[in-house]
C-alpha cells in the first residue's frame, strides 16, 4: 500500500479574501502527511493588469496571455502570492517550499497550439518532475505550486491552476495514493450554483453531461470537472470538490462533492 498524498487546489476567491485564506492556511498547515498546495490568483492578476491598463480577455476559463500579461501573472503568481503563502505556512509551523514550473524543472509545458485562436503565452503541460517533487516531500516539505510553467527553451508560460493540480496529482500517482481536493468558496458542485445548500454528493460522467446540458454547471466549473475526471482516469485515487474552510471535513468525506469515474 502506497503512502497517501494530498494535492489541494485553492480557489481564486479564497486567495482574494484574507480572512478565508488565513483560516484555510491554518487547516492546511495542520494536515498530517505529504501535501502539495496549488494556487492561482487570477482575480488579483486581473485587477493589477487593469490598473496597469493592460486589457484582459478570458476564453473558456483560460487567460489570453500577451507578453505584458505574462510579466504580470509571473509577478503575481510565482512572486507575491506564492511567497506570501509559503511565509504564512512557515508561521503555522509547516515547512513549505514554493515553486514555479521552471524551478527544478518541476513542470515542463509547450506553448498552446490552437487552430483558430492565439492564446499567447499559455502552456499545456508535457511533464511533471515527479522525482524532484517526491524528494522534497520525502524531506517533509509541503510544496506550494504556482501556475507558471516553462518550455525548457527559456520561455515562461501561464497554465490554469486547476490543470496544474490535476497534472501534479497524476504525475505523482505512481508514487503515492493521491487524493485531489479542489477547494473554493462554495460547498461543492451545486444543483443551483447560487444556493450553497444544494450540494450534489457525487457526480458520474453521465450526470455531469446532463447537468452541463441543463446549464446547471457552467463557467469555471466545467474545466474544473474536466480536470477532475481526467485525474481519476490517470491513476488518482480520489477527487473531491468543496469549501476551502471545510478542508478537514472534505478529507473526512463528510462534506463536498465526490467525483466518480464509473457510469
Ligand atoms: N453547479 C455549480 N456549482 C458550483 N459552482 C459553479 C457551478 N456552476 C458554475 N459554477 C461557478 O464555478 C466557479 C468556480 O470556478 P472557478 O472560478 O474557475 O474556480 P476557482 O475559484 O477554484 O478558480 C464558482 O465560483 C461558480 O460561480
Ligand atoms: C492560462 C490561465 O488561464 N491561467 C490562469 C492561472 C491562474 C488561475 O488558474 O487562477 P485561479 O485558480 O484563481 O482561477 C490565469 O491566468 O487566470
Amino acid at each position: 500500500m502506497l503512502e497517501k498524498l494530498f494535492v489541494v487546489k485553492i480557489g481564486g476567491n479564497i486567495i482574494d479574501d484574507d480572512a478565508k485564506l488565513a483560516a484555510f492556511l491554518i487547516s492546511f498547515a495542520a494536515l498530517k502527511g505529504k501535501k502539495i498546495l496549488v494556487h492561482g490568483g487570477g482575480k488579483l492578476a486581473t485587477r493589477l493588469a487593469e490598473e496597469m491598463k493592460v486589457p484582459q480577455q478570458m476564453v473558456d476559463g483560460r487567460r489570453i496571455t500577451d507578453a505584458e500579461t505574462l510579466k504580470i501573472v509571473t509577478m503575481v503568481y510565482a512572486g507575491y502570492i506564492n511567497k506570501n503563502i509559503v511565509a504564512r505556512l512557515q508561521a503555522h509551523g509547516s515547512n513549505a517550499i514554493g515553486l514555479s514550473g521552471a524551478d527544478g524543472n518541476a513542470i515542463q509545458a509547450h506553448k498552446r497550439v490552437h487552430p483558430t485562436l492565439d492564446y499567447g503565452f499559455v502552456g499545456d503541460v508535457d511533464s511533471v518532475n515527479a522525482p524532484l517533487l517526491k524528494s522534497l516531500l520525502d524531506q517533509d516539505l509541503a510544496i506550494v505550486l504556482a501556475p507558471i510553467t516553462h518550455d525548457k527553451q527559456g520561455l515562461l508560460l501561464n497554465t490554469n491552476a486547476d490543470t496544474i493540480a490535476q497534472e501534479a496529482a497524476k504525475g505523482l500517482s505512481g508514487h503515492y495514493d493521491v487524493e485531489l481536493i479542489y477547494s473554493f468558496e462554495k460547498s461543492g458542485v451545486l444543483l443551483d450554483a447560487n444556493d450553497d445548500s444544494t450540494v450534489i454528493a457525487s457526480i458520474t460522467p453521465a450526470y455531469y453531461q446532463q447537468l452541463k446540458a441543463a446549464q446547471k454547471i457552467f463557467a469555471g466549473m466545467i474545466p474544473k470537472l474536466d480536470n477532475a475526471f481526467a485525474a481519476l482516469n490517470s491513476g488518482v485515487k480520489k477527487v473531491i470538490i468543496g469549501k476551502a474552510e471545510q478542508l478537514q471535513q472534505l478529507i473526512a468525506g463528510s462534506s463536498g462533492t465526490t467525483i466518480i469515474n464509473e457510469q
